[in-house]
């Protein structure tokens, strides 16, 4: 297998070539054998710690670190890949797919910093979009994570480690900015019709194609945050650089699942206005795709004025369709296969009821899966028996059996979530040297809707009432 690049026939403005940077020690210690399998990558990359930490190239790779800016907590900022190698793209019966190492030391992105990562975040960053992937949420995949054998300077000296990270393509609403930004319509059109052959191809003859590429990105991010609310995940740095152009999730830092039900939830420690807050993210999402409008606005029509309604009316989409999802997605979750006016208020009844007697957010829509409600506040509260009576009710209207919804049901609520004391517990172990929790966790983590009873103590939220811990180290 050869590696394509795609990617480097852009303009070279949108990239930077990147010598190796080599570590010590390389060694492989969490390896993705399946998804090694279905990229279809030849056996004995698996014996490459090399490759998987920037020490050396597979066939045809480049060596490439890619521009883009961003708003980052609202403030517009010139970035680029500052610790990420693009090596190139493996050809899928999908189409192509990026392989990127992160953590692969300095490029001309680099600005103040080492290029590095530490063992913790790129664990977690596995970790957690492979249970995205579980879960059924679009995301970039993990193949690798590779000690480097030199350590790296944090708060404290950490161990570094390489992630081996995979994307439909690692195009970002940032990429677009920056093309307006620093150059002229060419390049933005150039850059348009990259992202149009990776990610929609059927649209390259049609006349409309760029407003209809738009449409594209807005509805597959309005698809991908409706998953996130209805599976209770918080993003925590939504910032344009952070948001695709394929509608996968990227970039696993300050993230966390939701424990209690709670639309103010904010994980990291650095969004103190909690512009990223959980209640807050399809706003938030609406805003970056505003930024992706602008800056591919020259291509829409000569006249600015109807370049402009094109946009505008491409935006007002976007809470639509995020509602149409959402409500799609919580249905689902209440065993219900066809839709009434009502759902909407009948859903909203409860959430606020988990709100108010800080219900644990997944162990609550397992338990109504189950039927069978543990003994806690909400449970035992009125509301939720004045609710219950109605979705009883509303159970009845539909043609299916109870047992029909049930199955349903168990399909749309996880037992499992990758909850952030049980990552970080892993984690801890894996820093110490002890990498089994880690593929423990993994391997709990990978059929999230059923759960081996040996098991059962990940499925529990924690038993106090202390906040997550924010975990921001990079
Ligand atoms: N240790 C580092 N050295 C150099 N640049 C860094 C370092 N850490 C982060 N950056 C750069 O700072 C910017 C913002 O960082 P952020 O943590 O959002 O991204 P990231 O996690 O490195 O990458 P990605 O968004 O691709 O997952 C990015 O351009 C990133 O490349």
């Amino acid at each position: 297998m050869k590696l394509k690049q795609t990617y480097k026939e852009l303009p070279s403005i949108f990239y930077a070539d990147v010598a190796l940077n080599k570590v010590a020690s390389p060694h492989v210690v969490l390896w993705n054998e399946a998804l090694a399998n279905e990229l279809q990558l030849p056996a004995f990359w698996r014996e490459q710690a090399d490759y998987f930490a920037g020490n050396d190239m597979p066939e045809g790779a480049a060596q490439i670190a890619q521009a883009y800016a961003g708003h980052q907590f609202g403030h517009f900022t010139m970035l680029g890949d500052g610790r990420a190698l693009l090596i190139g793209e493996v050809e899928t019966e999908r189409g192509l797919v990026d392989v990127q190492l992160k953590g692969a030391g300095r490029t001309p992105f680099s600005r103040g910093g080492d290029g590095r990562a530490a063992l913790g975040p790129m664990l977690r960053e596995f970790i957690i979009s492979e249970a995205m992937h579980a879960l059924g949420i679009p995301t970039t995949r993990s193949l690798a994570v590779t000690l480097t054998g030199e350590l790296v300077q944090r708060e404290s000296l950490l161990e570094g480690a390489v992630l081996t990270r995979t994307a439909s393509s690692h195009l970002r609403v940032g990429t677009f900015q920056y093309a307006r930004q620093l150059a002229d319509y060419e390049h933005v059109k150039v850059l348009a019709d990259y992202a149009i052959m990776r990610h929609d191809a059927d649209l390259a003859e049609q006349r409309d194609k760029y407003v209809q590429f738009l449409q594209r990105v807005i509805e597959r991010q309005a698809k991908l945050l409706a998953q996130w609310q209805c599976i209770g995940f918080v993003h925590g740095v939504m910032n344009t650089d952070n948001m695709t152009i394929s509608g996968e999730t990227i970039d696993y830092g300050p993230c966390a699942f939701l424990d209690t039900y709670d639309l103010g939830a904010v994980f990291s420690s650095i969004d103190r206005q909690g512009r990223y807050a959980f209640g807050n993210q399809p706003k938030m999402a609406g805003w970056n795709l505003a930024r992706l409008a602008e800056s591919i606005l020259p291509l829409f029509a000569d006249n600015e004025e109807q370049a402009t309604e094109a946009a505008q009316a491409a935006l007002n989409d976007f809470p639509v369709l995020f509602n149409v999802y959402w409500l799609e997605g919580m249905r689902e979750k209440l065993g219900l296969f066809t839709a009434r006016e009502d759902d909407r208020e009948l859903v909203q009844q409860l959430l606020l009821a988990m709100q108010q007697h800080k219900a644990d957010y997944t162990e609550t829509f397992r338990a109504l899966a189950e039927g069978d409600y543990p003994d806690n506040e909400l449970f035992e509260s009125d509301a939720f028996f004045d609710w219950e009576m109605k979705w009883q009710q509303r159970l009845l209207q539909e043609d299916s059996s109870y047992a029909e919804a049930q199955q349903l049901m168990q399909r749309a609520n996880p037992i499992v979530i990758p909850r952030n004391e049980r990552v970080n517990e892993a984690i801890r172990a894996a820093e110490a040297g002890d990498f089994a929790p880690v593929e423990e966790l993994l391997h709990v983590l990978s059929t999230p809707y059923t759960l081996e009873e040996q098991y059962a103590h990940y499925a529990k939220g924690p038993e106090d009432d202390r906040p997550f811990v924010t975990y921001c180290g990079t």
